[in-house]
Parts: C-alpha cells; sequence; structure tokens
C-alpha cells in the first residue's frame, strides 16, 4: 500500500495512546512523530510544517480543564495561522473541546476512539489541509499571471523587409514545443515577440510566466525559479510554487538570461536537463512541462569566449535563435510606430486629435534611437503630454544623440549649466523615460517637467 505524502505530529501525555495512534496512522502516512512532552511543542513547530496535529487536551496528571490543550492550541496557531489542529478530549470534556474549536481547532474526538475513527479523521482533514495549501498555490500563481497580463499594449507593428524573416521565424517554431534564445539590444521588443511565440502556440491557454533574471538575486534565485516549502529558510513562512512551476502546461519566459552568474546558470542547466525540479527545502522531484524562451541584449557568444556563459547552456535553449535588429536598422518602421503610439497615448491622454506633419517625421527618422522602441514610445508619451499644439512640432521631442563622452565638464562652474548638463545626461541614461530620470535626479516629475522647458530641453 502506498503511503500518503503527510506528515503527522500526535502530542498526548499517555504513552498508551501515542503508541496506539503510531501503529494506526504509520500505515497509511509518510511521517507520523509522537511525542509526550508539550515542552517540546516548538522544536516540534520549527522541525516540520504538519499537515494534521493531533493534540490532546489535558497533560498535568489528574488536571481535567483542558486550559493547556487550549494554551498549545493557541501557539500552534500563532505560529502558523493556516495549521490544522485535530483536539483529543475525554468523555464528559465537549464544552471545551467546542471552546477550541471556537478558538481554530478543525474537529474533535473523544477518547477512547476506534482505530477507524482516529484514521478516517486524520485522512480527512489531511485532505482538507491538502486543498486548502493548493488553493494558496493558485492564488499566489494567479496574482502573477494576472500582473503579467495587464499590459498596456501586445500588437507588433512593423512594415521593415528585416523584420519579415523574423515574422516566418515565429510563425514556424510557435506551435513546436523548441526552446528560443530571442537577442537584440534593449527595447527592440524582444518580450512582445516571446508573448507572440506563446499566443500563437498550442500552450496559448496556459499561463505565460516571466521573470526578469536582471532582477532575482543569486540568494532569491532558487527559490524564486524552483519554489520552496515553509521552514526552508526564515522568510519561507508558507509553501510558495516556483515559477517553472506556475508555468507548467504553459511557456517560461526567462528575460536578461545573460545577467545569470556561473553558479545560477549550473542550476538552472542541471534543471533543463533533467526536466525536473524540487522545490527548496525539499527533495520531492516535480517534472516540468514548460516551453522555454529567453532573451538577452548582451552578446552571449563573446561572454562563452569569455568564459562567462557556459556553452552547454547556450545550447540547451538556443534550439531556435531570433536576432532582433535595433530600430535604426528598420527606419521604415519609425513613422507607423510613431503612428501607432501617438494613437495609443492621444487615447490615454485625452488628446485624440494630436498630429505628426513630415518635419517632425524627418527628426524622428534621423535619429538613432539607442533605446529602440521604448525610447520611441516614451519620447511619443512625453510630446503628447506636453505639447501645446494637437500638430506635434519638432520641439516637442527632446532627442539627444548620445555624446562621445558622458560627463559633466569640470571647469564649468554655473549651476544652471551643470543642472542642465545633468537632466541632459539622466534623460539620456534613462533613453527618455521621465520618471525614471527624475528619480535619478532625485526631483519630481513634474519639477523635472518645469526644468526641462526652463531650459528648452
Ligand atoms: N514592433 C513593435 N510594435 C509595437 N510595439 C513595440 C514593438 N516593439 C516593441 N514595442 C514596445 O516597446 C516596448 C519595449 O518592448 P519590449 O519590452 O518587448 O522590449 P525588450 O527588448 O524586451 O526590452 P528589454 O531588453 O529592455 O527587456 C514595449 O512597450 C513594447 O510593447
Amino acid at each position: 500500500m502506498t503511503k500518503e505524502d503527510a506528515k503527522i505530529l500526535v502530542l498526548d501525555d499517555d504513552q498508551g495512546v501515542l503508541y496506539t495512534a503510531k501503529m494506526i496512522l504509520k500505515q497509511h502516512f509518510e511521517t507520523v512523530i509522537i511525542e509526550k512532552d508539550p515542552l517540546k511543542l516548538d522544536f516540534l513547530l520549527n522541525q516540520h510544517n504538519y499537515d494534521v496535529i493531533v493534540l490532546d487536551m489535558n497533560f498535568s496528571y489528574g488536571l481535567t480543564s483542558g486550559k493547556e490543550g487550549i494554551k498549545l492550541l493557541r501557539k500552534i496557531l500563532a505560529k502558523d495561522p493556516n495549521a490544522h489542529v485535530l483536539m483529543n478530549t475525554a468523555y464528559g470534556e465537549i464544552d471545551i473541546a467546542v471552546e477550541a474549536m471556537k478558538e481554530g481547532a478543525v474537529d474533535f474526538l473523544v477518547k477512547p476512539w476506534q482505530k477507524e475513527k482516529l484514521l478516517a479523521t486524520v485522512q480527512s482533514i489531511c485532505k482538507l489541509s491538502k486543498t486548502k495549501k493548493q488553493v494558496q498555490e493558485l492564488k499566489t500563481s494567479q496574482k502573477i499571471v494576472v500582473k503579467d497580463q495587464q499590459r498596456e499594449f501586445e500588437d507588433i507593428i512593423s512594415v521593415s523587409p528585416t523584420m519579415k524573416p523574423i515574422f516566418e521565424a515565429i510563425n514556424k517554431v510557435a506551435e513546436t514545443d523548441a526552446n528560443v534564445l530571442i537577442l537584440g539590444e534593449n527595447g527592440t521588443g524582444k518580450e512582445l515577440i516571446a508573448r507572440a511565440i506563446h499566443n500563437r502556440s498550442l500552450r496559448a491557454d496556459e499561463n505565460f510566466i516571466k521573470v526578469d533574471l536582471g532582477a532575482v538575486s543569486e540568494t532569491l534565485f532558487e527559490s524564486e525559479l524552483f519554489g520552496h516549502v515553509k521552514g526552508a529558510f526564515t522568510d519561507a513562512r508558507e509553501d510558495r510554487p516556483g515559477r517553472f512551476e506556475m508555468a507548467h502546461g504553459g511557456t517560461l519566459f526567462l528575460d536578461e538570461i545573460g545577467n545569470l552568474s556561473l553558479a545560477m546558470q549550473a542550476k538552472l542547466l542541471t534543471a533543463l536537463q533533467f526536466k525536473q525540479i524540487s522545490r527548496v527545502g525539499s527533495n520531492k522531484a516535480i517534472n516540468l512541462d514548460t516551453r522555454l524562451i529567453c532573451a538577452t541584449n548582451m552578446p552571449l557568444y563573446d561572454m562563452i569566449v569569455e568564459s562567462e556563459f557556459r556553452q552547454d547552456l547556450l545550447y540547451r535553449i538556443n534550439t531556435v535563435e531570433i536576432k532582433l535588429p535595433p530600430l535604426r536598422d528598420r527606419i521604415e518602421d519609425i513613422e507607423p510606430l510613431a503612428r501607432h503610439f501617438l494613437k495609443m497615448y492621444g487615447k490615454k491622454y485625452r488628446k485624440e486629435k494630436m498630429r505628426l506633419n513630415d518635419t517632425t517625421l524627418n527628426k524622428l527618422k534621423k535619429y538613432s534611437w539607442p533605446g529602440n522602441v521604448r525610447e520611441l514610445q516614451h519620447a511619443i508619451e512625453r510630446a503628447v503630454i506636453m505639447a501645446n499644439s494637437p500638430l506635434l512640432a519638432p520641439e516637442d521631442f527632446l532627442l539627444i544623440e548620445r555624446p562621445t563622452q558622458n560627463v559633466i565638464a569640470t571647469d564649468n562652474y554655473n549651476i544652471e549649466e551643470m543642472e542642465k548638463q545633468a537632466i541632459q545626461n539622466a534623460v539620456r541614461n534613462a533613453e527618455g523615460n521621465l520618471t525614471k530620470a527624475a528619480q535619478t535626479l532625485g526631483l519630481g516629475r513634474s519639477t523635472l517637467y518645469r526644468k526641462m522647458s526652463k531650459y528648452g530641453l
């Protein structure tokens, strides 16, 4: 008979009760721990996350008030409000048992119990405990998925012939389960392409889960990707699925894969090789069924030569490789993209009549867009907000080519000139994202606007 993967704790001062309970329960459950001494409770709670705790009402000899049981129950629930406690009461203690239920116990048994009754009650509480855990995990996944779906915009705009092979590749690869690596500078649309592949795939009805590996620290990497069980480390207050599990049946998008340290690369490679993971703190293997799409703006092939990226990991992730050209190499896309963003932000800011004339479009086409489509998007958003007339003029666009040097001249002591240069540098470094630039400068967004218009930027 296969045993249920569950941990049961029985706390009772009657050695006979403990032995009988153990004998019955151990035939059905993987782990059954019995304890006579209530002082060991803290230690036991720190050791495991129990599915069911069977707790006696009275411990000191002769005491039948049930107060000790209630005190211990409170202690358990203070530590884990989701704990499932089954009270073990003697005949005649029903009132106390009812009080325990009010305090948060899930059920009670009256001693002496029948073997079948004990087993059936523990089994049904165990089932309840597991269902609740699953619901909790689903809620966590759902929160992340919903956050992921709340995006402004999903269409891919392009008329450039350089993008044609990319659309062909998307269509060919979408229906397969092949791992895809998307290369390209920041803001070229790598995530958009990853979503397009997922949406056209057989997994479209399942989750698309994104992980920004550039933002995941070395210490959190495993728990973020593989999940953890309660108690695996200090902050692990409950069982949590990792992103791999959340993407089960769907697609996992690992952004900024070039930012992974060699140690993290090794852990990821092991998971991909064995198509299995286990949550931190558990050695139970979980099979993976996820389609993997990775992206980076880093030169992975150069990094292999420099021993900064593992070749074997590259071969696992790049079954199909898609290279997105920078916006400056597809000038034909600038106009349709600009019009698209104009429509989008015109609607958002209730300025639907906004237009672009040829002189303005020419300025946009001549600029090199180091921040690519994202920079164009922010430039249009800013222009829509700031423009005084519905016809956007070239002056409505703050486009500063990247200078050869990026430092404030040290021989310039004019405070206003220094401020102007600091603003220019911050806006450039933030690739036109004014919220980010304002944060870097330590200014509010509206103060930044005021200063920019003062300096004619
Ligand atoms: N061809 C396109 N059509 C419409 N919008 C686009 C296009 N390409 C990119 N965008 C928009 O530009 C922004 C940046 O795109 P995305 O986040 O996909 O780029 P990325 O290459 O993943 O950036 P990063 O490397 O910084 O993560 C997004 O708002 C996206 O919707």
